[in-house]
């Protein structure tokens, strides 16, 4: 048989599929009506796995394929029948409540609460999100998500993950603990630079003072060094300023261009990052959870209950409305028996109604679902 031909048929065939296709989902939601009125489940796993015995029977050799095609259309009917039926879920109706209250342009100014002194990555961040903000200066992340959280900033800047490094996990688990929405996020190139005391030789050093994140991202100069204490601290800039205040000639800060400047030292190698490309990912958070104009990023964290296919069926909801994913990471809960969450990142925006009701339907088939912000990345 020529290509053409045969192609003639499968357009045949799949003309009759669509059709009982279609006529299956009308079925599904009069099945839906009557599982409302009689207060039933949704889901019914017995009946699943009678249809799926009787298709998997009659299929042969290619069992596996008919199995696949009718666990697709027990899910597809089911996200249907919930959709017809269910109240809307937690984060879809706050959702729809931002947008409701309309969206606004990005403010032009407020009070910002960074990590750090001046200097810090935090701080050029800042100044990239929020051009007219005025900075307040705290000591950790956590007093940072307190400033926003008391309402005392508006704003609040956040690292949140690494090209090196990866994601910043204390600052997922802050995000995981306190209810606040990512409005802005900014990608900031990175580069270190070993400063010291004006004189100050390599030789000379014994302590080099950074923060966690820059450790890591130097961690090839580092192993190199012999006999060189490496000593966390706070914040790059923190780092600076202390070697500056002390005076200690053997010691080293791994910090940022402008800190040699801004405290006085001299830079002694200006580029100690283990890779060129170094880029860290700043976000903007703030209490209320505000979409503002433009908004195209996502950001998620979701768990599942341990079954197969369950990460699958997200992806192929993705998948399906040809969403961009720009991250998914899984990260370990801490004090759990291998259980896992995962960090998501979709190039969407929540005004594309189906966006908003495939991210209503994961809620639903999630075990855990929280929704970080729409967002737009200056
Ligand atoms: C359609 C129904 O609802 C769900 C979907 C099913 C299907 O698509 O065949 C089967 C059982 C239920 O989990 C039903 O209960 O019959």
């Amino acid at each position: 048989m020529e290509l053409s031909e045969i192609r003639e048929k499968i357009d045949a065939v799949d003309e009759q599929l669509l059709d009982l296709f279609l006529q299956r989902m009308d079925l599904s939601d009069e099945v839906a009506a009557y599982k409302n009125a009689h207060h039933l489940p949704i889901l019914n796993k017995e009946r699943e796995r009678a249809i799926l015995a009787k298709v998997t029977e009659k299929s042969g050799e290619r069992e596996r394929y008919a199995y696949h095609l009718f666990s697709t259309l027990f899910e597809l009917a089911r996200s249907r029948q919930a959709e017809l039926i269910s109240a809307p879920t937690k984060v879809a109706a706050q959702v729809r409540a931002s947008l409701e209250a309309g969206t606004s342009v990005f403010p032009q100014t407020g009070l910002v609460a960074c990590q750090g002194v001046e200097g810090a990555n935090s701080q050029v961040a800042c100044d990239r999100l929020l051009p007219r903000g005025n900075i307040v200066y705290v000591k950790t992340f956590q007093a940072v998500v307190s400033a926003v959280e008391s309402g005392l900033c508006r704003f609040g800047v956040l690292p949140i993950e690494n090209s090196s490094n990866g994601s910043v996990r204390a600052v997922y688990e802050l995000l995981q603990d306190h209810n606040l929405s990512i409005v802005r996020s900014t990608r900031l190139c990175i580069r270190h630079e070993l400063l010291t005391l004006p004189g100050v030789k390599m030789e000379d050093i014994t302590e080099i003072y950074s923060h966690e994140q820059a450790i890591g991202q130097c961690s090839k100069f580092l192993n190199s060094l012999n006999g060189v204490r490496v000593i966390p601290c706070d914040n790059t800039a923190m780092a600076a300023k202390m070697v500056a205040e002390k005076g200690d000639r053997h010691a080293a800060a791994i910090s940022s261009h402008p800190c040699a400047a801004l405290y006085g030292l001299t830079c002694l190698n200006d580029s100690i990052q283990d890779s060129d490309n170094n880029y860290t990912r700043f976000i903007c958070i703030t209490k209320d959870p505000v979409i503002y104009a433009g908004a195209n990023r996502i950001s998620l964290i979701i768990a599942f209950d341990n079954r197969p296919g369950a990460l699958y069926e997200i992806l192929s909801k993705l998948a399906a409305l040809d969403i961009n994913m720009t991250k998914l990471e899984s990260c370990p809960v801490a004090g759990s028996d291998f259980e896992f969450v995962f960090f998501l990142e979709l190039d969407a925006s929540v005004q594309d109604p189906s966006v908003l009701a495939m991210l209503e339907e994961m809620e639903r088939s999630c075990a855990e679902f929280q929704f970080l912000g729409n967002y737009a990345e200056v």
